[in-house]
């Protein structure tokens, strides 16, 4: 394909992100880069071989893998399966109709929604109410409720190739999930009842070669909402995880999907398992793509701690959360999360993420 046609369809698809970010841009004088950001070190993170669930016969086999997950989600938030049972078919299946819809014409991705058959605001791009360079995001993504999606009688390839995905990977969730309950002692139908396929969501990014990659994040530093995200990522790094403190580089297993601990988990277990910030950083060339699974309750469900010990958190509700999260990325430009939902001990309680300090009352009530 000649250069300038490439070129053309490049700038007709690609969100504006250099006019979106220019006035905050400006003000860079090269200082701000995340020094840290191409030095991190690369860390492999622990690996499961989830197909061992499956060994009926062999007790012990089995209970070592849920011991296997239990402490994964416990010590790190963050950790790899493979031998899931999920067909390599599906991802590249997957990844050629997420190349489909992202060269469609930015208009087009922002406007007809109907086209696409997806809720209207599914398309975001950049971080629009950002109010300094680290909280933008260099990036693109359609975050699908399921809803839309699944049952829809849609039969052009996307949706049949999500709803296959989609079938997949909730298998695999509610697996994770049940024996994450099961090792907090609750062998209850909670999830089966309350986080059916259709309350979940698909979230499909991309992340186009950054000029000035050492500058600004693909995604900025964030935990996941969910209860667990299930993530396929090709091989192109990008994907960071904050561990003690320090960020650590997940280096890109084709065979692998990666299993991310999210604040409704981080909740339910009264701080017991731990809902990771991550982040991904950009490349100056390249450009890098990304599915995460969000496995979710209905807006309606409450989410309460299942530990005997003084819950950390008030009683919430999903929807309750979901709308604290977007006022917060409204009013903030970015996510605060669980420490709004934090209950008071009697002390001023200080939280701190990697760039933020939030100061809270000290009696938050239920
Ligand atoms: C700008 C943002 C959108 C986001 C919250 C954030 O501050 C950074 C991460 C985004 C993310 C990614 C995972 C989930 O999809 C999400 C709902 C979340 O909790 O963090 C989204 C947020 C969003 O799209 O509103
Ligand atoms: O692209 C990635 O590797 C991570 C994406 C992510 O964190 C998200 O969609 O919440
Ligand atoms: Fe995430």
């Amino acid at each position: 394909m000649p250069t300038n046609k490439l070129n053309m369809e490049h700038s007709i698809s690609n969100p504006p992100l250099h006019e979106a970010y220019k006035i905050l841009l400006s003000k860079t004088n090269g200082e701000n880069g995340f020094d840290d950001q191409f030095l991190v070190e690369e860390c492999e993170l622990p690996l499961i071989d989830v197909s061992r669930l499956a060994e009926s016969g062999d007790e012990v086999r089995r209970e070592e893998c849920k011991s296997e997950i239990f402490k994964a989600s416990q010590e790190w938030g963050f950790f790899q399966v493979v031998k899931h049972g999920i067909s390599n078919g599906v991802f590249s299946g997957l990844k050629l109709e997420q190349e489909k819809i992202f060269k469609q014409p930015f208009e087009k991705k922002t406007k007809e929604n109907k086209f696409f058959n997806f809720s209207a605001g599914s398309y975001r791009w950049g971080s629009l109410n950002a109010t300094c360079i680290r909280q933008l995001s260099w990036s693109e993504a359609f975050h699908i409720p399921l809803t839309d999606m699944l049952g829809s009688g849609g039969s052009d390839t996307f949706s049949a190739t999500i709803q296959q995905f989609a079938t997949q990977v909730s298998i695999l969730s509610k697996t994770l999930a049940d024996i994450l309950a099961e090792k907090m002692g609750h062998k209850s139908t909670f999830f089966e009842e309350n986080c059916l396929p259709r309350s979940c969501y698909i979230r499909l990014n991309r992340y186009p070669p950054c000029p000035l990659a050492s500058e600004v994040h693909g995604l900025m530093p964030h935990t996941d909402s969910a209860f667990l995200t299930i993530l396929h990522q090709d091989q192109v790094r990008g994907l960071q995880m904050l561990k003690d403190g320090k960020w650590i580089a997940v280096k890109p297993n084709p065979d692998a999907l990666i299993i991310i601990i999210g604040d409704l988990f981080q909740a339910w277990s009264n701080g017991v398992y731990k809902s990771v910030e991550h982040r991904v950083v950009t490349n100056p060339k390249l450009e890098r793509f990304s599915v995460a699974y969000f496995f979710c309750p209905s807006d309606d469900t409450v989410i309460e701690s299942c530990s005997t010990e003084p819950s950390l958190y008030r009683n919430f509700s999903f929807g309750e959360y979901r709308q604290q999260v977007r006022e917060d990325v409204h009013n903030l430009g970015y996510k605060i999360g669980l420490p709004k939902f934090l209950l008071s001990t009697g002390d001023k309680i200080v939280c701190m993420n990697m760039y933020h300090e939030f100061n809270f009352p000290t009696s938050t009530g239920t």
